[in-house]
């Protein structure tokens, strides 16, 4: 019987036949009538036949001494396998146990080295490192051909056992980095038995709630993907399901505790959590605890995020399961040690663990110090660590006396792929401002702000502005927040309205521009927010808006990166343009503002009845009778409403009118000083905007001409100011005498 996989994943079956009494001691089961569960072996083609001619067939596989056996049920005639059983084999796997649950360990290997021995010619670059195949085979599904730069500086150190400091550019492949040899050493371990509960072998620590999220997806992605069989085609009914040779859990807060707790008590290999609920869990599971202190690898992505969210005291209580017993007395004191050390007994041996520390954005200080292989006892003032940030990766108890740091970020940190603007406007033209960049520039735009009231005030003037626009901020339920990031992911024209919440690592596909709408605190902020779009050499763009008051501030931020303010361009929009869509957002405002007092009201209104329903009081009769509802509130209510109608009527009848750019004639498409007839042929022409190209927001942008700065004249020493005299007074000679020359010639 042979079956072969292609893209479509059609199974195609021929019935092979072969002598039954060939095999020893055979017997013969019936095993099920599911396919999947089959002994398929693959089918070894010649490393020349590549995928040339085979018509989209990727593998082959094959099974042997299958008959088909038919069976009477009360659903009708059931096709049935019935299958050899090898008693020798059989005999192997009762005195081996962890093999025993090993389905398919046989074809995988025959499968594993047909790819491998592809993979050498098509990923050549992965193919160096060594890596298991199965990685090899997810790379090459996932379309990942060669490695990032980080990774191909990372992997090689990482697989020789070194710690490392990763530092590089945002959506540069930082999670593969280390997420690889993770995977790598887990695939290359004996897949663990059903019956033994596994060890946790690495714990990767995210900041946020979506990045833990992302990471995991991404890891299990490449899992899925370097998957040998298509175990989706046919499902194995449940409880027959073998365990997986790797197995991933996130750990993350606004998700029940309870569910990642039995999760936990399952047993996993790989653990990404966020420090909150990761310490919250922690508190009160010593297994975990002692599985933490036992692990082989610890990371640490985007360490310095973790500071400036107000995890330090959680991460620096998870961090101190991973010191050695040794290193305890070299422990800086902060003053909450004391409380910590009754719980925790640092009693972690183990010399193997090994600890990547990722990021975009590390200090040149911090990675200094990091190198420094052990911290003085006694550290003296000059010594001590600087920062927060520097203070907790200091206790990272690095089992390589040289960590090796990785340093790739870019010059002034800026990725080459993305184009940089500015707009430059009141604190209360920005409304407008933004309006006219998401009607102008189409396509996927994050919006940053600082404060989640702003959210709340922009999310619903957007939206009657017919702008789809979601929000994520802290405050959000956690599946709501994953909900609004997965619909900004799938609908091409969506505005994200985030905090620094989404700054960080949130590796969403194509996210086209940045748009800072209130500027970040600080530099590193700054680059992380930009990071979330040209990742992975992408073109992307990030806009900045500036109010007068925000100058300053700006000016600090591109001094700290090491560039000046100037060299921002700023974008240009057309003024006539600005007025109409000032005029349609006046009127979303009033709205909004309309509808903020009813809600309002209507709140305050419930809060009262229940409050008085709950303390069994009544209301003030004067004060809030059915009859006044009825009469003055009622009233106030339906004229309020009448308002809003009204208001939604003028607005809709705005948002119908086109907006046309200057110098086009919308009615003779081929004529004025800016045709149309073009944009409309080529597909090219902005739908919100008649008269203008979808040519990307860095094509909108004017240089701002700079001042050449006046130069200083450098001060002449005694000598320079004699020889500069001299060379004058034979200019005045020289002078003079061609003068003279003159007037003789005359
Ligand atoms: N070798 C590769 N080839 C092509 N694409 C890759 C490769 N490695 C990773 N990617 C893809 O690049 C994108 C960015 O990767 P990742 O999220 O790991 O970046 P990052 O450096 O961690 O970014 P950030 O600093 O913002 O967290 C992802 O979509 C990932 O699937």
């Amino acid at each position: 019987m042979m079956r072969s996989k292609d893209a479509t994943k059609k199974t195609s079956l021929k019935r092979k036949l072969k002598s039954a009494s060939s095999a020893p001691r055979k017997k013969f089961k019936i095993e099920s009538n599911n396919l999947q569960d089959l002994p398929w072996k693959s089918v070894t083609r010649p490393v020349e036949t590549v995928f040339g001619g085979d018509e989209g067939i990727l593998e082959l596989e094959e099974v042997d001494d299958v008959e088909v056996v038919y069976e009477e049920t009360d659903a009708g005639r059931v096709a049935r396998f019935k299958v050899p059983v090898d008693e020798s084999e059989e005999e192997d796997k009762q005195s081996d146990s962890d093999e025993s649950d090993d389905d398919d360990e046989g074809s995988e290997t025959a499968e594993t080295d047909t790819f491998d021995c592809l993979a050498e010619t098509l990923l050549p670059e992965w193919h160096s490192l060594g890596l298991h195949p199965k990685l090899g085979r997810a790379l090459y599904s996932k379309g990942f051909l060669t490695p990032t730069e980080i990774q191909k500086e990372a992997l090689p150190l990482a697989l020789q056992d070194r710690d490392i400091v990763g530092i590089a550019q945002t959506g540069s492949g930082k999670t593969l980095a280390y997420g690889l040899p993770i995977l790598n050493y887990l695939l290359n371990q004996k897949k663990p038995s059903s019956k033994r509960r596994r060890r946790l072998r690495a714990l990767i620590i995210a900041p946020t709630r979506e990045l833990a999220l992302q990471v995991t997806e991404h890891l299990t992605d490449i899992l899925k993907a370097s998957k040998l069989k298509n175990d989706e085609a046919e499902p194995i009914a449940p409880g027959n399901k073998p365990p997986p040779h790797v197995s991933i859990a996130a750990i993350v807060g606004g998700m029940s505790a309870q569910k990642q707790k039995r999760m936990l008590d399952r047993g996993v290999d790989i653990l990404i959590a966020t420090p909150g609920r990761l310490w919250d869990i922690l508190d009160g599971d010593d297994d975990l605890a002692n599985e933490i202190k036992q692990i082989r690898f610890l990371v640490l992505d985007e360490a310095d995020r973790m500071v400036e969210t107000g995890h330090y005291a959680e991460l620096d209580n998870i961090l101190r399961f991973t010191l050695r017993q040794s290193d305890s007395s070299d422990q800086i004191d902060d003053g909450n040690a004391e409380e910590n050390d009754e719980d925790i007994t640092l009693a972690n041996q183990e010399t193997d663990l090994q600890t990547f520390v990722f990021s975009a954005t590390l200090s040149k200080d911090l990675q200094r110090n990091l190198k420094k292989a052990r911290r003085p006892k006694n550290p003296k003032k000059k010594d001590q660590p600087t920062s927060t940030l520097d203070d907790l990766l200091l206790r990272l108890d690095f089992r390589d006396p040289e960590p090796e740091i990785v340093d790739l970020s870019p010059e002034g940190s800026t990725v080459s792929t993305l184009k940089q603007g500015r707009i430059n406007c009141l604190l209360g033209d920005k409304d407008v401002y933004l309006y006219y960049f998401l009607l102008r520039h189409p396509g996927r735009s994050l919006v940053f702000l600082s404060a989640i009231d702003g959210i709340r005030r922009l999310q619903p003037l957007l939206e009657f502005l017919n702008v789809q626009a979601f929000p994520l901020h802290s405050q959000m339920e956690q599946r709501q927040r994953l909900k609004n990031l997965d619909r900004f992911k799938t609908i091409p024209n969506a505005v994200l309205l985030a905090t620094d919440v989404a700054a960080r690592g949130l590796d969403i596909p194509a996210v086209d521009h940045v748009i800072h709408f209130q500027i970040p605190r600080t530099a590193d902020t700054y680059i992380h927010r930009n990071g979330r779009t040209a990742r992975a050499n992408r073109e992307g763009f990030s806009m900045l808006m500036c109010a007068p008051d925000e100058r300053r501030v700006v000016k600090a931020l591109m001094n700290s990166l090491g560039r000046d303010e100037q060299e921002i361009p700023e974008l240009d929009p057309e003024l006539s343009m600005l007025d109409k869509l000032k005029a349609r957002v006046q009127v979303a405002k009033q709205i909004e503002t309309a509808q903020h007092q009813v809600k309002k009201k209507k709140h305050e209104r419930n809060w009262m009845k229940e409050t008085a329903e709950a303390l069994e009081v009544d209301l003030d009769s004067d004060f809030f009778t059915d009859e006044e509802i009825s009469n003055v509130e009622a009233q106030k209510q339906r004229a309020k409403a009448a308002k809003i109608f009204g208001l939604k009527a003028q607005l809709k009848k705005m948002l119908a009118e086109p907006l046309i750019a200057r110098g086009v004639s919308a009615r003779y498409i081929t004529s004025g000083t800016r045709p149309i007839v073009e944009d409309l042929l080529s597909g090219r022409g902005n739908t919100s905007i008649i008269g203008v190209n979808n040519d990307g927001a860095h094509s909108e942008l004017k240089m701002v001409e700079r001042k050449p700065k006046q130069r200083s004249k450098p001060k002449l020493t005694p000598q320079e100011k004699a020889q500069e005299k001299k060379k004058e007074k034979e200019k005045e000679k020289d002078k003079r005498k061609r003068k003279r020359n003159d007037v003789q010639s005359d």
